[in-house]
């Protein structure tokens, strides 16, 4: 029920009726007449009507009541950086070092053209509410796959879009009622099955994506970071083998924040972040009035909460999909921005701010020198996580992961900020420095006097930490069957050969080059086993394809530089084979824990040249094999010369 509360009295003017607008079957005793009222605004937080705003007017029509609109005017914005980041240095960054000889990628301009306020309105109507329907929704559009938050862009009108944003926050809400009522009668089995993570106080709606997934039990870095991390709210160091699900072991904690959050928002969350009902009335004021788009965007941005950093773009858009998943029944937003992508798109993205960002540090530093407004209050997020941390610290790989951290760490927050920092293979230089044993059970603080961990914490201002290392065999998987081809340099193409025709399956082969991968791809295509290439020189989009085609097919080769050694989770590779030795003990680590993930089965060769021996020699001593590798089984029966 609205309320009028008077300003300067009430502006009432009698109205003549030109045709019959009431019923005869209305009870009409009393009515003296009709009457406009002309001099008020609607005051939807109080419910109330504000007498005396001008612009808007009233009439009957048809029975009801309707504000007229005022025609919009066109408008015109451009926005232009002031200075230009280096656009390559961003993309390289983004890669392994071994890929410097990749050739230069082209990039598009920076200088981005935001065509009118008209536009930026549209979209700020069509904010990035994610919906259960989209996130779903499966793409072979790369950018689209990054950008599963974004909605579709139509022309229809604004106040059209306005019901529809209306409309569409409905349907959120009555999706998730259905989903309870659907399932409420299996409710009390799902949390009896789900008890290992509910007794985290995980909100139910995560626990439920959860269990849709299958994932009834934690991981066991999963379990060991959830009670530090949600309870005590400490910062994490975690380093647990490949595949072991590190991803949800800081995604699940920060979904389960910023869930907290959204239900019940302090002072100063709400300061940061405009509310539904103020973006509304900012819209239809700017409707009336035209007023300033950047004003509208202010009062309707949610706050940046969350900031992932990954190192490879690939991983990036993996770590997001990863958590959209687990968030799919929550109303967090969660958006990617990478190298090699239509920056366009992605500033779209970014302009409806999300409220986790995962990011390569080349193109979300871009993003900070443009100055984008989401990005200028860096300092208040709440959570950080740097994954793949030790290769993200490797000194001269990422000096914008510096700028960044700089931003973030520039100012002591008035909400703490929780750092999250993973990987296969961090703990292996800090187990050094801490003299941690093999398998010894770890809840340790950093040592202070380790110059890499004094470098990490500086980096990061994180003072003491929870380390959960659970890297027993330094980040090797129990389910991982190692083994080695001891070859000739000319040799290494027959075996490989030899083994894609002799072991049929998902195989990813990893070259230390780009000319490797570039050679082997055209060898195996003249011998029709259609390999599919991956490097750093390729487009963005064909990178993704190839990576698509090679989940999609149960026989496929992928032939990869080390861009695809971390982080990338690809279920059913069933071989990883080093046609290079890897040039560190981390880089066998990663490209081996492709294979043999979440408990699966796996195997690995390594082809060993004459002149690799003293690196594979090298590379043995710092995994602290006692034994060496057992040779691969060749059947010298067949012919694959
Ligand atoms: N609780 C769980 N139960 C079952 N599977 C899970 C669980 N948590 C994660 N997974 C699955 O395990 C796989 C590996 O997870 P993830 O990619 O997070 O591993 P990771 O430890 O980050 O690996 P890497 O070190 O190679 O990056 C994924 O497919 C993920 O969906």
């Amino acid at each position: 029920m609205v309320k009028v509360i008077p300003k300067n009295g009430l502006s009432w003017k009698p109205l003549s009726l030109k045709s019959r607008v009431l019923s005869q079957n209305l009870d009409l005793d009393g009515l003296i007449g009709v009457e406009e009222l002309t001099d008020y605004c609607l005051d939807k937080k109080n419910k109330t009507v504000v007498i005396g705003a001008p612009k808007t007017t009233a009439k009957v029509k048809d029975g009801g009541v309707k504000k007229k609109r005022k025609k919009k005017k066109p408008l015109k914005t451009k926005v232009k950086s002031k200075t230009k980041p280096n656009l390559q240095e961003a993309e390289n960054n983004e890669e392994e070092v071994e890929e410097a000889e990749a050739d230069k990628e082209k990039t598009e301009g920076i200088n981005v053209t935001v065509s009118s306020k008209k536009k930026k309105l549209k979209r700020k109507q069509n904010p990035s509410q994610v919906e259960v329907s989209e996130l779903s929704a499966n793409t072979n559009d790369p950018d689209d796959q990054v950008n599963k938050t974004e909605e579709i862009q139509s022309d229809e009108p604004s106040s059209k879009k306005l019901k529809q944003k209306k409309k569409k926050k409905q349907t959120y809400t009555s999706a998730n009622k259905e989903l309870l009522e659907v399932d409420t009668s299996n409710n009390e089995d799902m949390f009896v099955q789900m008890a290992e993570w509910v007794k985290f106080n995980i909100p139910e709606t995560i626990i439920r994506a959860l269990y849709q997934k299958g994932f009834k039990t934690p991981t066991k870095i999963q379990s060991m970071v959830m009670p530090s991390a949600l309870l005590a709210r400490k910062d994490i160091v975690g380093a647990a083998e490949t595949g072991s699900g590190k991803t949800l072991a800081f995604g699940i904690p920060i979904l389960t924040g910023i869930v907290n959050k959204l239900e019940n928002p302090t002072e100063e969350d709400e300061n940061d972040s405009g509310l539904e009902e103020e973006a509304e009335e900012v819209l239809e004021e700017l409707e009336e009035e035209s007023a300033n788009t950047t004003e509208f965007v202010k009062k309707t941005r949610n706050k940046l909460y969350a900031l992932i950093l990954a190192p490879t773009r690939e991983l990036a858009i993996q770590v997001q999909n990863h958590i959209l998943d687990a968030g799919k029944y929550t109303p967090v937003k969660v958006a990617c921005v990478v190298g090699g992508m239509s920056t366009e798109k992605q500033l779209r993205i970014l302009n409806k701010c999300p409220h986790i960002l995962v990011a390569t540090p080349g193109r979300l530093w871009e993003f900070i020198q443009l100055g984008h407004f989401h990005l200028t209050e860096l300092y208040k997020i709440n959570y950080l996580v740097i994954d793949e941390t030790d290769r993200m610290i490797e000194s001269g790989h990422f000096p914008e992961l510096k700028n960044i951290l700089d931003r973030v760490t520039m100012t002591e927050t008035s909400q703490p900020r929780q750092t999250f920092v993973f990987s296969a293979t961090l703990t292996h230089s800090l187990k050094n420095s801490l003299n941690l044993k093999k398998g010894q059970s770890k809840s340790k603080k950093v040592s202070k006097g380790d110059p890499s961990i004094k470098r990490l914490q500086d980096l990061l201002n994180i003072k003491s930490p929870k380390i959960v290392d659970l890297t027993e065999k330094i980040g090797i998987t129990k389910t991982l069957t190692e083994s080695k081809i001891l070859c000739k340099h000319d040799e290494k193409d027959s075996y490989l050969y030899y083994f894609i025709l002799q072991h049929p399956g998902r195989t990813l082969v990893f070259c230390n080059s780009i000319s490797s991968v570039k050679r082997l791809t055209q060898l195996l295509t003249m011998l029709k086993c259609s390999p599919l290439p991956l490097h750093a020189s390729m487009n963005q989009r064909q990178r993704l394809k190839n990576l698509d085609r090679f989940r999609d097919q149960n026989n496929s080769i992928l032939l990869a530089t080390d861009v695809a050694a971390r982080g990338l989770d690809i279920p059913g590779i069933e071989h990883v084979i080093h046609y290079h030795v890897p040039r560190t003990s981390e880089i066998y680590i990663h490209r081996s824990g492709r294979t043999a993930r979440a408990n699966n089965e796996g195997l690995t060769v390594v082809l060993i040249e004459s002149d690799e021996i003293p690196l594979y020699i090298k590379m043995f001593n710092s995994l602290e094999k006692k034994v060496d590798l057992p040779d691969f089984p060749i059947d010298e029966s067949v012919n694959y010369r």
